[in-house]
């Protein structure tokens, strides 16, 4: 008999962890019956994140075991290899891959495409997808979940989530008040160089971004993209001593990080994934304005009016006074890069913003950042593994991998 492979298209508003749960925990859902009394693999982000919390806490490396580094600080691509083959060494009864495409380059996924195929020869794989086209070529049965239900269909054609959806009509809600900052440059680095433990990772890296640019950045797994990032951002103390410029300031010359951090807005999915706290919608976005995600103070009338503004602009201000919490994902994603938005920072990062999201809700996070970068004087660094359909950043900086550290280089789109 054929060896069957499920592919259960996702929205949203699926109960993801839920069904994930019952494939390992049961009780199985209706149509996974060959799965019955199997061991099976999770190979997601989630499962990640509980291999980085045993080495935190027992201090014992599980799928990193044979390497010196820890598996908090591979990059994101590098994490989700390791635990591949951490699972293929096992030799589960059953994969369940959550969107297994998500933080891997294109070479990588062309990898990881033909590894499932050799594979899917002997083992069963149910592959959870919210983007069509990581459809894997060797899935026979085909489902969506809606909620907590999975409804079964003869084909994948017949459960595409794709549909024009119409886009933002107001205008971006203007700042309360502006950022002054000196002269056309907003970041420099010149030359800058990175090693972790004598290992070259960034070399001679020269970036000029100027004030309201709107940038992609792009490099492979590994290639030091998220290195950059936090040595502008400051969190990285590699960024000491090099000729890196920060708003007009060279690193290091008396500017702490707290008030390099209050002129960017920063986004990553990662933020709320773990997020539990109970916040209404207005006020998660009016906490753009602090350092917290989630308010714990009260607002202001000017913060309320321009929160009203920001959820017009998106679409949920008939959801107001909603708990973030029970936001589907893809509300949650505009809700956090309205809240980036708000203050109109000099600089707005958006490091992998789609990962995850359906192809609607992705289609409608890159046109509220479109219409962002066009209408404000924010400079945009948008990070993505994915060529996101329609995103129009004017920049590109590619980072090229080497032995001997990543180079870049300024592409034009
Ligand atoms: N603290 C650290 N110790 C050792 N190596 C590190 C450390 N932090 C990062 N690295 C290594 O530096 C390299 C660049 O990592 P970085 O996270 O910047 O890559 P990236 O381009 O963001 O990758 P991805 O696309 O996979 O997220 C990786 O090989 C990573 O393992």
């Amino acid at each position: 008999m054929k060896q069957k492979h499920w592919a259960i298209f996702t929205a949203n508003t699926s109960h993801k962890e839920e069904l994930i749960d019952a494939f390992f925990e049961g009780p199985l859902p209706k149509g996974f019956d060959e799965l019955k009394n199997l061991q099976g693999a999770l190979l997601s982000k989630l499962a990640v994140a509980r291999f980085i919390d045993i080495e935190d806490r027992h201090g014992s490396k599980v799928i990193t075991s044979g390497t010196a580094q820890s598996l908090k600080s591979m990059s994101s691509g590098e994490q989700k290899k390791a635990l591949l083959k951490h699972i293929l060494s096992s030799q589960p009864d059953f994969i369940v891959l959550d969107n297994p495409f998500d933080n891997l380059d294109t070479t990588a996924q062309e990898d990881l495409k033909l590894t499932l195929e050799e594979v899917s020869a002997r083992t069963p794989m149910v592959q959870l997808l919210s983007r069509r086209t990581d459809l894997l070529p060797f899935a026979n049965t085909f489902a969506k979940l809606e909620g907590n239900d999975i409804v079964f269909a003869d084909s994948a054609d017949a459960l595409s989530n794709q549909q024009e959806k119409e886009l933002f009509k107001n205008d971006v809600p203007k700042p309360i008040s502006a950022y002054e900052i000196e002269g056309n440059t907003l970041i420099e680095l010149k030359g800058v160089g990175v090693t972790y433990s004598e290992k070259p990772i960034l070399k001679d890296i020269n970036w000029h971004i100027k004030k309201g640019e709107f940038w992609e950045l792009r490099g492979r797994n590994g290639s030091g993209k998220t290195t950059i990032l936090s040595m502008i951002t400051g969190e990285n103390p590699k960024g000491y001593g090099q000729e890196l410029y920060i708003f007009g300031r060279k690193k290091g010359t008396g500017e702490s990080v707290w008030e390099i951090k209050k002129r960017i807005g920063y986004f990553t999915p990662s933020m709320t994934d773990k997020f539990t706290g109970y916040h209404s919608v207005s006020h998660m976005i009016i906490s753009g304005f602090y350092d917290s995600v989630g308010l714990y103070i009260n607002p202001t009338e000017a913060q309320l009016r321009l929160a009203k503004e920001w959820l017009t602009l998106i679409g949920l201000w008939g959801m107001k006074d909603a708990l973030f919490h029970d936001l589907s994902m893809g509300q949650k994603r505009l809700i956090m890069c309205a809240r980036a938005m708000i203050k109109h920072p000099p600089l707005l990062i958006l490091d992998e913003p789609t990962a995850g999201l359906d192809d609607d809700s992705a289609a409608l996070f890159v046109g509220l950042v479109n219409k962002f970068a066009t209408q404000s004087n924010t400079t945009v660094i948008f990070v993505s593994h994915r060529k996101e359909p329609g995103l129009e950043a004017e920049l590109i900086y590619q980072l090229e991998k080497s032995e001997t550290g990543s180079t870049g280089e300024v592409l034009t789109s």
